[in-house]
């Protein structure tokens, strides 16, 4: 069996999880100065994007204990398309949920190399956490070949990664262009409380198996789990995505 939340389709998908965002700020908030919550990159943001403001009235009284951190980031241009912060969320995703600025703390690829920034966040990030603890929430996105954030299957990035000390390392040859990028190792996602994935479309069926049943370890995302026992994975798939699971 799999810890998974099946919904008819990708909307129905996406509104299953953005509930679930909410019941976890809930949970933590009455306890906490601050919650942080990891994004990915890729079609999840889009789709978080156009759902969580939906959530808002429920929201809005943790908003501004939320502090909005990032899982990876591609290492271009600030204003080039591929960029996740500055390409798509700064002006839609944070604007619609009025998330002050200073609460969001991305990864500005704006060093004078991809190794450097990947130091530059992991410090900035120990300065805002105070330690090596995990996010609180993280969100993440699958690849069709099985990756997630910028670890890829059979990469250094993924390898190396998981044996790291490292929160935070850069990739100089990602598979899947632009091939610098800076992104969360292994050990660190797994410190995190609660992981949510989600994963839409039939495109993603096979890997799907592969990770929630087969249980292929050489595939990064299929490692993914709570290092800690009150830690919560979750997935969140659309029946296309679920079609060659047996649940
Ligand atoms: O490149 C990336 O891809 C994955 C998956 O993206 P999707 O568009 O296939 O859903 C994403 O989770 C990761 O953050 C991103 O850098």
């Amino acid at each position: 069996m799999c810890a998974a939340v099946v919904s008819e389709d990708p909307a129905k998908t996406v509104k299953n999880l953005c509930r679930h965002i909410v019941q976890a700020i809930e949970t933590l908030s009455p306890n906490r100065e601050f919650i942080t919550i990891g994004l990915s990159g890729g079609s999840l943001i889009k789709q978080l994007s156009d759902e969580l403001p939906n959530h808002k009235q429920k929201l809005d009284a943790h908003i501004p204990k939320l502090r909005f951190l990032f899982c990876d980031e591609r290492f271009v241009p600030l204003d080039h398309d591929d960029c996740t912060y500055y390409g798509f969320l700064k002006n839609n995703f944070f604007k619609n949920l009025n998330i002050p600025p200073e609460n969001v703390f991305p990864i500005k690829a704006d060093a004078e190399n991809v190794g450097k920034c990947a130091a530059d966040y992991e410090s900035k990030m120990k300065n805002l956490l105070n330690s090596n603890k995990g996010f609180d929430i993280l969100l993440l996105g699958i690849g069709p070949d099985g990756h997630t954030c910028s670890l890829f299957p059979g990469h250094k990035s993924f390898i190396d990664g998981s044996n790291s000390q490292s929160l935070v390392i850069p990739v100089c040859d990602s598979p899947k262009p632009p091939p610098q990028r800076v992104t969360l190792t292994l050990p660190y996602i797994n410190n995190s409380s609660y992981l949510f994935f989600c994963a839409v479309g039939e495109n993603k069926a096979s890997m799907l198996k592969k990770i929630l049943e087969d249980k292929d370890l050489s595939l990064p995302s299929a490692n993914v789990r709570p290092a800690s026992g009150e830690g919560v994975l979750k997935w969140f798939i659309d029946q296309a995505a679920s079609k060659d699971l047996k649940i």
